[in-house]
């Protein structure tokens, strides 16, 4: 069984977490006597070094034409100044629209033994975390017109944030049948109370919500939300809601788990291919500097065996290494605790391979 993984390395520390990721899947493939056919391409700072242009067509059509998509993190201060459209960040969004990735699900789980890593009183993180942000991912105010002009006085710019009700109900679908095989609560966050988009996602969410019974719904304003997730996490099982909300809350939501190197996710549109990458970006402030926790990366290569490759097992293996590995007492920097063993990128990613068996 031979499966073809883009991969897109990226940018700052993307090209080291990518690499621990490709020392999993290769202990994958040794363990379960499966092919796994990488392809390296160029998307984000890299490719404007290389090509001028942050998504090569070739990018696209080679990812297009792969079972899953392995993306590291892009964008740096070198091409802070760059026009919008030609910026590393404009590649990623522009790979998320190609592959019609519209549902990027980032789960923040903590794991039992990072509790003290957290920065939240025990007390609230007692019985563990476990919350699915359901982002949009291919529409919103990061998709919509962009304008500056030159008014009396200054400039005014905009950003335009709309959704079209198909937009909504395609990710709603995917919210409540997620909801349904977790523990049926879905929370639907916007700021309806202010933005006319965010009162069509509730009518249209209302509308659905009749279909899933035995999904209990809320819906929640996102400022409340930013807060009631530090307050109060254990309310929430599956938070559906708009792209920038979702980015906002789900780098919130990392820190419920000990670090924003912890969270992964998965992409999905209409079909089984897949984009798989950490919620963090290039972190360049600690890039080539063996500092970055590849486990966000890793734990992302679990989903994407899970949800691409129909590869369950492998993706429980990996997500028993990780655990294994933190139960040795084996840390990175970012969730170093007191007593641990401080390890760097390498050799964490070593660690979580030699323990998939
Ligand atoms: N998916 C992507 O490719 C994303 C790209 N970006 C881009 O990344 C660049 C840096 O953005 P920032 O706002 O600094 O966000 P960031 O997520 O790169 O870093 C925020 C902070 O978290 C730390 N951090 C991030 N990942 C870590 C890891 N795996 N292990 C340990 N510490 C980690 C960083 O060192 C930094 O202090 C920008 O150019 C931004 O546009 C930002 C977010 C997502
Ligand atoms: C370019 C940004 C939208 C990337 C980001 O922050 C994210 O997807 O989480
Ligand atoms: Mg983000």
């Amino acid at each position: 069984m031979n499966k073809k993984i883009a991969l897109m390395p990226g940018d700052g520390v993307g090209p080291e977490i990518v690499k621990q990721g490709i020392k999993i899947l290769d202990a994958v493939s040794a363990k379960y006597n499966c092919v796994f056919e990488y392809k390296e391409l160029l998307m984000g700072g890299i490719a404007i070094e290389k090509t001028g242009h942050p998504l090569p067509q070739e990018t696209i059509n080679a990812c297009k034409e792969s079972d899953a998509v392995l993306l590291g993190a892009v964008g740096g201060w070198k091409w802070d100044n760059l026009p919008g459209h030609l910026r590393p960040e404009a590649g990623l969004l522009g790979i998320r629209k190609a592959l019609g990735v519209f549902a990027n699900l980032r789960p923040a789980i903590l794991f039992p033994q990072l509790k003290s890593a957290s920065f939240l009183r025990e007390g609230v993180l007692e019985d563990g975390i476990d919350v699915m942000i359901i982002r949009e991912l291919i529409g919103g105010i990061y998709f919509g017109e962009k304008k500056r002009v030159d008014i009396e006085g200054g400039q005014k710019a905009w950003d335009v944030m709309a959704y079209s009700t198909h937009e909504i109900e395609r990710i709603t679908r995917r919210a409540y049948e997620t909801a349904r095989k977790r523990s049926k609560k879905l929370t639907m966050v916007d700021k309806a109370n202010v933005l006319e988009s965010s009162r069509l996602w509730r009518e249209v969410v209302m509308g659905i919500s009749g279909e899933y019974p035995d999904v209990e719904t809320n819906y929640m304003y996102v400022d409340n939300a930013a807060m009631q997730l530090i307050r109060n996490p254990k309310q929430f099982d599956v938070i559906v809601t708009e792209n920038m909300f979702g980015d906002i809350l789900s780098d919130e939501a990392s820190m419920l788990t000990g670090s924003l190197g912890m969270l992964p996710s998965a992409s999905m549109g209409e079909g089984k291919i897949g984009l798989y990458e950490p919620i963090h970006g290039s972190a360049p402030d600690i890039a080539g500097q063996d500092k970055a926790n590849p486990i966000a990366t890793i734990m992302s290569i679990a989903m994407m065996l899970r949800y691409s490759l129909d590869m369950e097992a492998a993706a429980s293996d990996i997500e028993r290494a990780v655990s294994k590995v933190l139960d040795k007492g084996y840390r990175t920097a970012d969730i170093m605790q007191e007593g641990m063993d401080l390890v760097g990128t390498e050799r964490m990613g070593d660690l979580i391979a030699e323990n998939i068996c």
